[in-house]
């Protein structure tokens, strides 16, 4: 028997508001990659999205991206797997705007339309706020600018410390993981 899931996206109680840190970036400032070979935002890998993030107003970020042949699972269609990582990388990008390390801890999607090669998606993130560690947030994906909603997502971000990076991943330092706190 598959266990029910224990946790959910959808906050229990009431949240302290979420604060966009004094030092993020303004509105409309289009955002580094934070790793050149992320699947999701590095230039340098060779089948990744290369999905570029924006910062919106508040605590909130749109990203997008073009649905390529590497990114299908059905012929012609994009796998759902490459869709949540959009998201999770556009609900990633708050970490900007907060100014806190945060990992993914469950990401919750709902899949409302099929989404072509050649799609241009426009995903857009808004932090809800938090509670203690867990940063609650919501995304959704639309086919164009203005176009049809073809994915929504909630989200929980658990916020680590910088060391996290160090001693889990590999070719990270601490004085390179921190110095994301002051040169986002
Ligand atoms: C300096 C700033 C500039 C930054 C500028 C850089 C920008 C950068 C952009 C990046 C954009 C990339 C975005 C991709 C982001 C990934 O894809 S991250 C990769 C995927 N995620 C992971 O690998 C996480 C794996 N899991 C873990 O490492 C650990 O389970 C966690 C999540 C750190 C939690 O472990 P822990 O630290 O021991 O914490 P724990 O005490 O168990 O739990 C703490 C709290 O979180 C809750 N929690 C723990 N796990 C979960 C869960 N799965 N679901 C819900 N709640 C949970 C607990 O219930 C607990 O709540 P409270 O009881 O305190 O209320």
């Amino acid at each position: 028997m598959i266990e029910p899931p224990t946790r959910s996206a959808t906050p229990q109680r009431e949240l302290e508001p979420p604060e966009r840190h004094p030092e993020a970036p303004a509105p409309g400032t289009v955002l580094p990659s934070h790793y050149e070979n992320c699947v999701a935002c590095g230039p340098s890998h060779p089948t990744g999205l290369r999905l570029v993030s924006t910062a919106g107003p508040e605590v909130s970020i749109s990203g997008e991206f073009t649905v390529t042949a590497d990114h299908q699972g059905a012929p012609g269609l994009a796998h759902g797997g490459v869709l949540a990582l959009a998201l999770d990388e556009t609900l990633g990008g708050l970490s900007w705007l907060l100014r806190r390390p945060m990992v993914t801890g469950r990401l919750e999607t709902d899949y409302i339309r099929p989404v072509p090669v050649g799609t241009t998606l426009f995903l857009t993130a808004r932090c809800l706020g938090f509670a203690g560690r867990r940063m609650y947030a919501k995304a959704v994906g639309r086919l164009g600018p203005e176009g049809s909603v073809a994915l929504r997502a909630s989200a929980v971000f658990v916020v680590v410390p910088p060391e996290h990076f160090v001693e889990h991943g590999t070719d990270m330092t601490t004085e390179q993981v921190h110095d994301y706190e002051v040169n986002p």
